[in-house]
């Protein structure tokens, strides 16, 4: 996204708490605090390092991804959130200047590995992006897209199932149902990303990404969406970047915090935003800035 754009509240909060938002502390010889790494990864990355061009915007990140947490990814606009979440599904290959360097693991598997399909990693490491994107089809075929690719449907009573599932699990269903064949793209914002979620889930991921997927919502469809977040992860393992420190607070289990490319600390999000280790978490969690 672009370094400026509202959150789920209206204001960036960099600018919003009068924050700096050019800092240019050098950070790159910071160890990150705190627990990055779990006993149950469903992914591990370790020492990624991110390039644009000449442009190092992830440095050197160590991180694990337990099953089924919750795991909410913040810190100042530009400090790289996105760019680590596009790495865990190979979604920054489609950027020509994007380097990716380092491994990251899907349970044991190297996502960069020879002859890694980037298809079926996708479909195993689905993405939720920030403004809701439905494909200019109905209700249904946006649901049922995914599924028909990777042939996860034999017949159409298979489909109408998987269909019906994930809008269930979407939380979407009861609204729907009588309307599937009725553009996707004729729902509100907030039940575009709940469709959004239903099309993610269709094809059974294990692991949902989560990019500022509340920042174009108000504030009742957010309420909605992080009460489907909570019940997702029952089933899902989800990794979610935000603005909102409220919103990581609410829905997430670990919070990591980014600071110009480093990952400065991680730990349980109850000790991140209230007693932070590092001085750049506690500022950026206090509305003061370097
Ligand atoms: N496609 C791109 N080409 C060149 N540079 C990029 C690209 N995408 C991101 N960057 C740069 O990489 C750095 C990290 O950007 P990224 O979008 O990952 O940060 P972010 O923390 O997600 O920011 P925001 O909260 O504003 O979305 C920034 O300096 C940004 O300008």
């Amino acid at each position: 996204m672009t370094a400026l754009e509202p959150t789920t509240y209206g204001a960036v909060p960099e600018e919003a708490a009068g924050l700096d938002i050019h800092d240019h502390t050098d950070v790159s010889d910071y160890k990150t605090i705190g627990s990055p790494f779990v006993d149950n990864p469903k992914m591990s990355a370790r020492n990624v390092n991110v390039y644009y061009a000449d442009k190092h915007a992830i440095m050197d990140v160590s991180l694990d991804i337990g099953e089924n947490e919750v795991i909410a990814m913040i810190g100042p606009s530009g400090c790289g959130k996105s760019t680590f979440l596009r790495s865990l599904n190979r979604m920054n290959d489609i950027i020509p200047i994007c380097r990716v360097d380092g491994d990251i693991k899907l349970d044991g598997e190297d996502i960069y590995g020879t002859g890694q399909d980037t298809v079926l990693l996708r479909a195993r490491v689905g993405m939720v992006f920030q403004k809701p994107n439905p494909f200019p089809k109905s209700i249904y075929e946006n649901v049922a897209y995914g599924p028909k690719i990777h042939g996860l449907a034999h017949n159409k009573a298979e489909m109408d199932e998987i269909v019906e599932q994930s809008l269930r699990r979407a939380s979407l269903w009861d609204e729907v149902k009588d309307v599937l064949d009725k553009p996707g793209t004729g729902l509100s914002g907030g039940q575009q990303q709940r469709l959004c979620i239903a099309r993610a889930i269709a094809v059974s991921p294990e692991v949902i990404l989560m990019d500022e997927p509340c920042s174009a919502l108000d504030p009742i469809a957010t309420a909605r969406i992080e009460e489907l977040i909570d019940e997702l992860k029952e089933r899902f393992t989800i990794a979610i970047v935000t603005h909102s420190m409220q919103q990581a607070a609410r829905v997430s289990q670990r919070t990591a915090y980014f600071h110009l490319g480093k990952l400065i600390e991680v730990g349980e999000t109850k000790q991140i935003f209230t007693m932070p280790s590092h001085e750049l978490t506690e500022n950026y969690i206090t509305g003061r800035f370097g």
